[in-house]
């Protein structure tokens, strides 16, 4: 059997408050496999941020990790060091964040920060670097990539400027590529094609990805599997269609009822949205019920 890539196991993280210790991710597991896209899907405020700040080792102040293990290649990051975890980062395990602008150094061409990761990670010479920069910006279908590769990020579109945080994410090929709601910043027709690229450039070179949405239509077209969070708890996990077609905990449920749909238009024309809380019978009772894994690791019933 095939070994996981990343197994997170009953990771812990606690916002340290005064001399309190507040609970934000209680016992969260998950695994992603070589290649796989996986998703976790929640909305605001469930944990999904914090997982993958944990994953990075990114995790600042007040949050701290509390217990459990993330394990990448069978290694607990956990256990490295500060210096080990930044060779890591941006070369086996990368970030795409939300708003490139405020990852992209406002004061240098977006060619010399892709060849800045070639230089960093792969001990390249500055001219071949620049060159791989160009193929870089190239691969994410960046249009003229010589000429955009001496742009500095304002002189960009936001679209464009995300493709380069891809470009520059993917510079060393990682085995894993987290993508922390990648789109939302962007234009819906943008945001389609920003998706479909990464879900393409991680299917060729045989990536698996962490993508994170509060977006159920994001992930129903990106990802294989999908993990439910809700305050700080998995709640439930499953193969994306089936978690579409049989969502079995009453947040899952309330999330999938809570999206759009075509045909659903108010007097308007606007389309209708459904707040989640007429749905969801009573909140306080959502983690009560246990983690909801899929039929078959249950004992394959039906
Ligand atoms: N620096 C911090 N100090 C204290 N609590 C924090 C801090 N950062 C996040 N939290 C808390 O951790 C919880 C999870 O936040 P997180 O950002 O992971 O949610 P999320 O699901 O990613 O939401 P969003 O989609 O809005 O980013 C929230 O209750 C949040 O208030």
């Amino acid at each position: 059997m095939t070994a996981p890539l990343l197994d997170v196991r009953g990771l812990k993280v606690a916002a340290r408050l005064g001399d309190r210790a507040h609970p934000i991710l209680k016992e969260v597991s998950f695994q992603i496999m070589p290649g796989e896209a996986y998703g976790l899907v929640g909305e605001s405020g469930s944990g999904k941020s914090v997982t993958s700040l944990a994953v990075m080792g990114l995790l600042k102040k007040p949050l701290r990790v509390a217990g459990g293990e993330i394990l990448f290649k069978g290694q607990d990051l956990l256990q490295l060091s500060k210096r080990e975890m930044r060779r890591l980062r941006g070369n086996r395990v990368a970030m795409i964040f939300q708003e490139p602008m405020t990852a992209l150094n406002p004061l240098s061409t977006v060619g010399r920060q892709i060849a800045e990761m070639f230089v960093l990670h792969q001990g390249k010479g500055w001219d071949e670097a620049q060159r791989l920069a160009v193929d870089a910006l190239a691969s994410v279908r960046v249009p003229n990539p010589d000429r955009r590769a001496r742009n500095f990020p304002h002189q960009m579109s936001g679209g464009l400027r995300q493709r380069v945080m891809i470009a520059m994410a993917l510079a060393c090929n990682p085995d894993l590529l987290i993508a922390d709601e990648p789109t939302t910043a962007l234009d819906v027709t943008v945001q389609a094609e920003v998706l479909r690229l990464i879900k393409e450039l991680c299917a060729e070179r045989g990536t698996a990805v962490l993508f994170i949405s509060h977006d159920l239509g994001v992930i129903a077209s990106t990802c294989q599997r999908v993990g439910v969070m809700y305050s700080g708890c998995l709640v439930e996990e499953n193969e994306t269609q089936a978690l579409f077609g049989d969502p079995r905990h009453e947040y899952t449920r309330g999330l999938l009822g809570a999206l759009p749909r075509l045909g659903s238009r108010s007097q308007h024309g606007r389309q209708r949205l459904v707040d989640i809380d007429s749905i969801i019978s009573d909140r306080s009772k959502l983690t009560e019920t246990r983690f909801i894994a899929p039929r078959a690791a249950e004992g394959g019933q039906p």
